[in-house]
């Protein structure tokens, strides 16, 4: 528990209560002046009531009954005095704290006015710089400090003042500044060290921080040996340390104000005066109020700004054109938006990195130092989101590649296959930017010298590009998961063409091989496997239901004297012209094969004897029939003929075809023999 019993403003007093809101257990020095109650005797506290009246402490202690701290502040006539007060009151450890503060309400109601009008006009600012300079102005229009200022803070916590408003009596004509006046701020700097994150904090605390007198003695408690806590106390005088610091910069009356950003505190607005400056509490919150609301406003323009300008990299993006569903080759891509794409994100060269080829466009380092630089950030950066850099030389990423002219690099993985990312990057160029600061960076913040505009120290930044700003990451994620989409796409398509390509090639061989496994090159019926195989099939079925069938195996007579006189390109039109004739004369469900030389087999399905043999008879008669080009009498051929019977092979039933064709042949040729049945 802290004992900052010399930390209270003399501005406001603080009764300290018994857990139970009834019993006060210690004072601030000023209570007995301000409230006009009789200083205690030693050890002799009144009750709450004796100070507050009856009825205002029973209201406290309702109020506060399971409760950390009133809802609002509570404001009261002092029973001895004429004017009148508001108090806050909450619990601080086994205690109950009731700050309180004189009010003035002459001119209540007019402040509303006032308010109010200011609150309209911030809420129809368009721009951040009209909103902030019209709150400043309207902030020391209210208060009547000589400076009001907003800082904003940047990435590491430096400051900058955006806006700022002075009393017309802060400058003369001349740009003197008068005596005991406070200097113009506006456009400089001051140090993150002036802003340690204790005081940050306590702004997230207590957003509005009043010190009307810098110089005013802190108020104590009496009795000093009682332990409290004030530190949630907002009327707790600032630290030592702190009071220095704005002696130092001639603030002697200060309010200070949180502009709470969504991530973290955006900025402080500052009311300095170079004397002593009262501020009630209606014109404070009144203060807070606009301060609020021109956040919120402030907020909602960036946020807009945000939005359209991710509306415009959607709007840029390759899928969302008419192309979506025509794949594009990433080159062709690269080529129609790397000027957009530049432009957008404010760089001076992009490159696309695919597969080892660079594309580039505008100004970009040799392809060699991008390739290396994807080398090198391909194992460095394994996450999926951008990545950047403002100091290329400073980078261990970047330094040593050559990238001088580019100090600014936003890389963006494109995960266009699980082992190698593809990269698209942008460059930026150095620009070099005067810094103007209003304390010295480098020295203490007890000692802050400078801070007026002719001391202002200067500093030359270089080597530097401009920041990669949170919402030009953001578009850079939407353009990645576009880009990547529409080359993955443009992948898959070249993948699926080279597949659909060696789909067909293989169907086509295999279908080749089918043809060459199956068919007899020279007369295109079954070749000698394929008819086995149907012959074995039909042997199952006869096996299992006694579908009797028959085999026709036939010969070209005298073939060798076709061949010997004619010419072999006679005999093999004679095979073919026979081949066709026999084909084309089977029923559907009847097979012919080449079974070797001038010899063919027909596989005659559902066919007893008797049936077997009206079809050899037929083809016999029907071959003899068959005049082929350069014969000069009609060719005939031998059937033998064999009916399944059981037991049968393939080979049995062959043998049987075979000894009854020479059967026909040793009767004189153009014959059917019919294979005598074998033994059972
Ligand atoms: N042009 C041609 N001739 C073939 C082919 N296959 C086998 N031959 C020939 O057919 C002839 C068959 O002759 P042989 O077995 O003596 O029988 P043949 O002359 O028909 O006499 P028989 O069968 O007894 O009537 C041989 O000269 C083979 O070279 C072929 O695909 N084309």
């Amino acid at each position: 528990m802290s004992k900052h019993h010399s930390l209270l403003q003399s501005f406001g007093a603080l009764l300290v209560l018994d857990a139970d809101s009834r019993r006060i257990q210690a004072i601030s020095s000023n209570v007995a002046v301000m409230l006009g109650v009789s200083a205690p005797e030693e050890g002799r506290f009144p009750m709450l009531s004796s100070v507050l009246g009856k009825r205002l402490s029973q209201r406290v202690r309702y109020e506060l009954q399971g409760q950390q701290r009133l809802p609002g502040p509570l404001t009261f006539k002092c029973p001895t005095r004429s004017n009148r007060f508001q108090l806050h009151a909450y619990r601080a450890g086994a205690h109950v704290l009731v700050e309180i503060e004189p009010l003035n309400t002459l001119g209540k109601q007019r402040l509303l006015g006032t308010v109010n009008e200011r609150l309209m006009r911030l809420a129809e600012a368009t721009h951040q710089e009209e909103l902030l300079d019209y709150l400043v102005m309207a902030v020391q229009e209210l208060t009547g400090h000589d400076r009001v200022s907003v800082c904003h803070f940047d990435s590491d916590w430096h400051g900058l003042i955006v806006a700022e408003s002075l009393s017309a009596s802060s400058v003369k004509p001349s740009g003197e500044l008068p005596l005991g006046r406070l200097p113009a701020l506006l456009g400089q700097r001051f140090p993150a060290k002036d802003f340690p994150i204790a005081l940050r904090r306590a702004y997230e605390r207590h957003p509005v921080r009043l010190i009307q007198d810098v110089a005013a003695t802190c108020e104590d408690l009496q009795p000093r040996d009682v332990a409290v806590d004030v530190s949630a106390c907002f009327l707790r005088a600032p630290a030592p340390e702190r009071q220095l610091y704005l002696q130092r910069l001639g603030v002697r009356g200060a309010l200070s104000v949180a502009m709470q950003g969504d991530a973290g505190l955006w900025g402080l607005l500052y009311c300095h005066s170079a004397t002593a400056h009262p501020v009630t509490p209606p014109v404070r919150d009144a203060v807070r109020t606009l301060v609020q609301m021109a956040t919120q406003r402030l907020l909602l323009l960036r946020a807009r700004q945000e939005a359209r300008y991710l509306q415009r990299v959607q709007d840029s993006l390759v899928l969302s054109s008419n192309n979506r569903l025509k794949p594009q080759n990433p080159y062709q891509l690269f080529t129609q938006h790397a000027d957009t794409w530049q432009s957008l994100f404010r760089a001076h060269g992009v490159a696309l990195w695919v597969k080892g080829s660079v594309y580039q466009s505008g100004n970009t380092p040799k392809p060699e130092a991008i390739s290396q630089f994807v080398t090198r950030i391909e194992k460095a950066h394994i996450h999926s989101g951008p990545w950047c850099t403002q100091e290329t030389t400073k980078e261990p990423l970047t330094s040593s590649l050559g990238m001088l002219e580019h100090s600014g690099v936003l890389a963006i993985p494109l995960p266009t296959s699980p082992t190698q990312r593809s990269w698209l990057i942008f460059f930026r160029p150095e620009q070099v930017e005067t810094l103007y600061w209003a304390m010295q960076p480098s020295s203490s913040p007890l000692h802050p010298l400078m801070l007026s505009p002719s001391a202002a120290w200067c500093e030359e930044v270089t080597g530097k590009s401009e920041a990669w700003q949170r919402v030009e990451r953001l578009a850079a994620m939407d353009l990645g998961e576009d880009l990547t989409l529409a080359i993955s796409a443009y992948e898959i398509s070249t993948l699926n063409m080279h597949l659909e390509r060696e789909r067909k090639a293989l169907a086509d061989a295999n279908q080749r091989l089918e043809q060459l496994a199956h068919f007899d090159p020279l007369t295109q019926v079954w070749n000698r496997y394929r008819i086995e195989q149907a012959i074995d099939a039909q042997l199952v079925a006869a096996q299992r239901y006694g579908a009797a069938f028959a085999l026709l195996l036939f010969d070209v007579d005298h073939f060798k004297q076709i061949n010997d006189t004619l010419g072999h390109s006679v005999g093999d039109d004679v095979l073919v012209s026979l081949a066709r004739l026999v084909e084309n004369s089977l029923r559907g469900c009847d097979h012919l094969g080449r079974w070797g030389g001038e010899e063919f087999v027909v596989l005659a399905t559902h066919s007893n004897m008797e049936a077997a043999e009206g079809l050899a008879e037929r083809l016999r008669s029907l071959v003899a029939t068959l005049y082929v080009n350069g014969l000069d009498q009609p060719m005939t051929v031998s059937i033998g003929v064999a009916v399944w019977q059981h037991g049968d092979s393939c080979k049995t039933l062959i043998a049987r075809a075979d000894t009854a064709m020479y059967q026909a042949k040793r009767n004189g040729r153009n014959r059917v023999e019919i294979a005598a049945k074998s033994a059972p």
